[in-house]
């Protein structure tokens, strides 16, 4: 990639989400480092007062909190942990609207889960309240809602780097910037002499995903929770969406700055292709599937390649206990998921007709509102069967 192909991306991002991780806002004992607190405000305030919106993603309130209780470990009962980062968050926010409010800026705590924007209504207003925000010029500063965290939710929903990436893909910003303590990806163990930071990533396939070294580096304290995987994970799906990511080092002296000027930090992982519509992102990447149905190997191709909507004749099962308007994810026969769509069946419907033509549904269950399980117009590709690698 050219550095005038690299200038332009940047140049043309009018609105930046920036997430910044536990290792670039804590020091190593875990206490909030608030000179890298005024250091990554004062970056956001100087993106913002160059014309561009930008959204802060930042963790670090754990971290924060166990420095504010004067706790030597991070507690391992969840209800503690959530009550260490309730401290921790309004510390942390604190530090953030004393640097804010010098650039005449003010911070607007938003606390989410990724399971908020699962449901349709929420996610739209959440979507309207950043954009009021940015009519007021106000710099929303988002965090996981701790509280209501269970460790199923986690599992289920992901971290901050994927909530990043979510709302990254609710306000279609053109551009996602992952801060953390490394340079960006590197080729290898990022610790090892011989390993070299990639500048560019044109494609996210099995290669990138396999540098990333398990997940997150829990040393110690264990404030971080993604990990490199996550990472990549959040970047694949702002990069299916259509949107660039910037993986970076937040610890850089001027990175935000430097990476819209276009120079050559971090890694850049270049959008796949088309944006895509604020729908079908939603149906894509945001919702988490209520099931998945496995098609055969006509289906597939039908769907992938064929460009067309799923008919029942080609389902071979399925599996949990979706209604008639939810997300449901649709698999290969070796498991591999290719799509996700909005289904016109329910489960219990769908057990009944899957394998059959669609004459005859009226047979079966009585009536046929639908010859498509799946319309095109609600189905997305996502993972290889989009990137076709
Ligand atoms: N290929 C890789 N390139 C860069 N970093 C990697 C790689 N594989 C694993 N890592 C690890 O990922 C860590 C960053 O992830 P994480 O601990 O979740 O940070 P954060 O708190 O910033 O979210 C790095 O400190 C690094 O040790
Ligand atoms: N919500 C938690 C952060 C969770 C998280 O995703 O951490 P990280 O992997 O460092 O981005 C906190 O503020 O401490």
């Amino acid at each position: 990639m050219t550095d005038l192909l690299r200038k332009s991306i940047l140049d043309a991002a009018d609105t930046v989400v920036v997430k910044i991780g536990t290792r670039s806002l804590t020091a190593p004992n875990g206490a909030l480092d608030e000179a890298q607190v005024v250091s990554v405000a004062d970056q956001v305030a100087a993106v913002v007062e160059s014309g561009r919106r930008v959204v802060l993603v930042s963790s670090g309130a754990v971290g924060a909190g166990i420095a504010r209780l004067g706790l030597t470990s991070r507690p391992t009962d969840l209800a503690q942990l959530q009550a260490v980062a309730a401290v921790g968050q309004s510390h942390m926010m604190e530090a953030y609207n004393r640097t804010l409010e010098v650039h005449g800026l003010h911070a607007a705590q938003v606390l989410l889960t990724a399971a908020d924007l699962n449901h349709r209504r929420r996610y739209l207003n959440i979507r309207n309240t950043l954009a009021s925000l940015f009519e007021w010029g106000a710099v929303p500063i988002i965090n996981e809602n701790d509280t209501v965290r269970t460790y199923e939710l986690r599992q289920t929903f992901g971290d901050n780097d994927r909530l990043a990436a979510l709302v990254t893909n609710l306000i279609r910003a053109p551009l996602l910037v992952l801060l953390t303590d490394v340079e960006g990806l590197y080729d290898g163990d990022p610790a090892s002499e011989s390993s070299r930071v990639i500048p560019t990533v044109e494609r996210i396939d099995d290669a990138t995903m396999s540098f990333a070294g398990g997940t997150a580096a829990n040393a110690g304290l264990r404030l971080s929770t993604g990990g490199m995987g996550s990472k990549l994970e959040a970047a694949r799906i702002a990069t299916e969406a259509g949107e660039h990511v910037v993986l970076a080092n937040g610890r850089r002296p001027g990175v935000l700055m430097d990476l819209l000027a276009g120079e050559p930090v971090g890694t850049l992982f270049l959008a796949e292709g088309e944006s895509v519509s604020s729908r079908k992102r939603w149906i894509g990447w945001t919702v988490q599937p209520a099931g998945t149905l496995t098609l055969d190997a006509g289906a597939v191709r039908a769907v992938v390649s064929g460009g067309s909507s799923l008919l029942a004749v080609g389902v071979k099962r399925l599996t949990g206990d979706f209604k008639l308007g939810d997300i449901v994810a649709l698999s290969d026969e070796s498991g591999v998921e290719v799509a996700r769509g909005l289904t016109n069946y329910s489960a219990d419907d769908l057990r009944m007709i899957a394998g059959q033509p669609s004459e005859s549904f009226a047979g079966i269950l009585g009536r046929c509102p639908y010859s498509e399980v799946i319309h095109r117009n609600n189905l997305v590709l996502i993972g290889k069967a989009r990137t076709g690698c």
